[in-house]
């Protein structure tokens, strides 16, 4: 089935080959990203795009030797085929199977690892000036995507690299995509690049003509800056990364590895930073993820044949804070939303085309959507951003210091809140509680069920103060709907879903439904426990917390965070100024990184399942 494939293990197989071998074997990693994607889900679209780009650095670089860094690394798949984890890909993104991400525990040509984008730059630099420190001689190979470099820390990097000359090489991967089409103005510029190519050209004819000419005096090499600086005038107007102190050679065809490698060749030789911006197709080889590169971009179990995902679609918290928002924004001008390059993802893509006046997708730059969040806020507006979790980690002095210390009514729609599964580390959205709830002025509250949004985003629109709605990926277990939504939102005040006089057990969000599951089993072993939902996570609910630390003689806190700094802190906290002679049991997740897996493994493997919850309970109250 497969020539050339079966035979590359390694990037060190891959050096003999001739340039008609290296076509077939683009052919043929492609063909085996798609069958086995098309049976684990993951970031297909992308990986498609970089084949040949990653041939022609493992041929032309030595990863014993030389540290290649991957920005975001979701599309670092060929690079796993080429440094000796072919035969585990099936396992990929399943639980204890191979990450999705670089992870340098699973390599040592990993060198450094992400999920969060516009990292690598920085990382380069860090690992180019130890070289130098340490007096070595390795080069330093960064990927970022067009996308990534929309984000603030990349364009921090280059002007740090700019400015230092450090020896370093830069590829710019351009596949005009970010996961949805690319914005801002650097897209724009990059569009000038790729549509005037010319530049180049006409630039390496004056060098060379130049060089001809012996002796070149300094009125000589006066007039080569005026000649490149009127060459700029006219192809372009502005080479905006030579005007940052960085070799620029592009645009360069990504599929050729040909040229991709004469240029590699060329860009090692030289000192300083060296920007080579490369032109890929996001999903090449494969039609229906090059006509749809967003649906492709991160993808669950799909036929190779049609295209068509596999799992029915359900309704998701996401989508029902895009209709929720839709709502509102009808009846209300003042309300604008805001995403960080995660349009679809967050439920907004029906939003930016109702209301593309009032819709602000900024790039992937989550502070700076933070900081005009609260800008709008102040200028009357009634700004939604809506944010994974864990992008949102980023703009913690953001919250703080440009929100919260102004108790600007902005409310963030904290989407993936909770463990979000397959993504693993990188992803998990449990430190949302932690960072937020030790930030004066805020409100934080959690629907338990997906019908309770359109109120809560309601209320929140209609607080004077900043607000976080945290809700996970997916949907609903179907077991909430066995109870009803909540009847009023009252600013710190939980709601009874059931009265028990055993234990009280205090939940929210999503692992409501787990508690319920709990409570059937407690139920059949004799024991009666209280549901309690603690809608509002901050402030938290003290008068009724008074009532039940004389009623219980075991309250127990359950949360999808880690308890660090979490929920059941909060509580512990209060009745610990009491005089509750209570016993508390604080369930969440530990001090360490939560690894990738289906969320229900990671769930029971925490034990937050609904048997895991009645073991713990059982134990205590032993
Ligand atoms: C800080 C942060 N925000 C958002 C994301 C979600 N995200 C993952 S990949 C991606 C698009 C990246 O685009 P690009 O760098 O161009 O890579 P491509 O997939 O096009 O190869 C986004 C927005 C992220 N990983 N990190
Ligand atoms: C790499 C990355 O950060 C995104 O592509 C992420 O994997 C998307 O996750 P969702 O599938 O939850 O939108
Ligand atoms: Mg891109």
């Amino acid at each position: 089935m497969y020539n050339i494939f079966n035979k590359v293990n390694s990037f060190k197989d891959i050096k003999s080959l001739d340039y008609n071998e290296l076509d077939l074997l683009s052919m043929e990693i492609r063909k085996f990203l798609i069958e086995n994607i098309s049976k684990t889900g993951g970031h297909l679209a992308s990986n498609l795009g970089v084949v040949e780009l990653t041939l022609s650095l493992y041929r032309v670089f030595d990863l014993d030797y030389d540290k290649v860094i991957w920005d975001v690394s979701h599309q670092a798949y060929v690079h796993k085929i080429l440094t000796g984890r072919k035969d585990k890909f099936p396992t990929l993104r399943q639980h204890q199977g191979l990450s999705g991400f670089l992870k340098r525990s699973e390599s040592k040509y990993d060198f450094f690892e992400a999920g969060h984008s516009s990292t690598s730059i920085s990382a380069g630099i860090g690992m180019a000036r130890a070289r130098d420190i340490n007096k070595e001689k390795f080069n330093v190979v960064s990927i970022i995507g067009d996308g990534a470099l929309s984000g603030g820390m990349a364009f921090e990097a280059l002007n740090d690299v700019g400015f230092r000359k450090t020896k370093m090489i830069i590829i710019l991967n351009d596949n005009e995509m970010s996961i949805s089409k690319n914005v801002g103005s650097m897209s724009n510029i990059l569009n000038d690049l790729r549509v005037n190519p010319n530049y180049n050209k006409i630039k390496r004819k004056v060098k060379s003509s130049i060089g001809k000419i012996p002796h070149v005096g300094k009125k000589i090499s006066d007039s080569i800056v005026n000649v490149k600086s009127a060459v700029k005038q006219v192809v372009l107007p502005d080479m905006i990364f030579e005007d940052m102190g960085l070799h620029y050679f592009g645009p360069i065809d990504g599929h050729n590895i040909k040229h991709l490698e004469e240029i590699l060749e060329d860009a090692k030789k030289l000192d300083g930073p060296v920007l080579i911006h490369v032109i890929t197709k996001k999903g090449k080889g494969y039609k229906p993820a090059e006509n749809n590169p967003d649906k492709f971009h991160g993808i669950g179990k799909f036929d190779v044949v049609t295209g068509e995902t596999l799992k029915k679609t359900s309704p998701t918290y996401s989508a029902a804070v895009g209709d929720a928002l839709i709502d509102i924004a009808k009846e209300d001008e003042k309300v604008v939303a805001i995403t960080a390059a995660m349009p679809k993802g967050t439920g907004l893509g029906e939003f930016s085309t109702k209301f593309e006046d009032r819709f602000f997708d900024v790039g992937i730059a989550e502070q700076h959507a933070t900081t005009m969040a609260a800008g709008m806020a102040s200028e009357g507006l009634k700004p939604f951003f809506a944010v994974y979790s864990t992008f949102l980690q980023r703009a913690f002095d953001q919250i703080l210091h440009d929100i919260c210390l102004q108790n600007l009514p902005v409310v963030l729609g904290i989407d993936r809140a909770g463990i979000v599964g397959d993504d693993g580390e990188t992803h998990q959205g449990v430190f949302d509680i932690s960072y937020l709830t030790q930030i004066p002025n805020i409100t934080v509250i959690a629907p338990k069920k997906i019908g309770e949004m359109n109120k809560i985003l309601r209320w929140a629109f209609n607080h004077n103060g900043p607000v976080a709605i945290r809700y996970p990926r997916g949907g609903d277990y179907d077991r909430i709907n066995e109870i009803d939504d909540i009847d009023v939102i009252k600013e710190g005040k939980w709601e009874i879903i059931k009265e028990g006089t055993d234990v009280a057990i205090i939940s929210n969000g999503k692992l409501i439904s787990k508690v319920l599951e709990a409570w059937e089993i407690l139920k059949k072993n004799g024991i009666n426990a209280s549901v309690i939902n603690g809608i509002f996570i901050k402030p938290i609910d003290n008068m009724l917390l008074d009532e039940l630390k004389d009623k219980f003689k075991v309250i127990v806190t359950i949360e999808d965070n880690v308890l660090r700094g979490g929920f059941g802190e909060s509580v512990l906290s209060y009745l610990n100024k009491t005089d509750s002679n209570s016993k508390i049991l604080n369930l969440g997740f530990p001090d360490e990184f939560i690894e990738h897996g289906n969320v229900e493994i990671l769930y029971e493997k925490y034990n937050l399942h609904g048997q895991g919850i009645v073991d713990s309970i059982e134990r205590v109250l032993r």
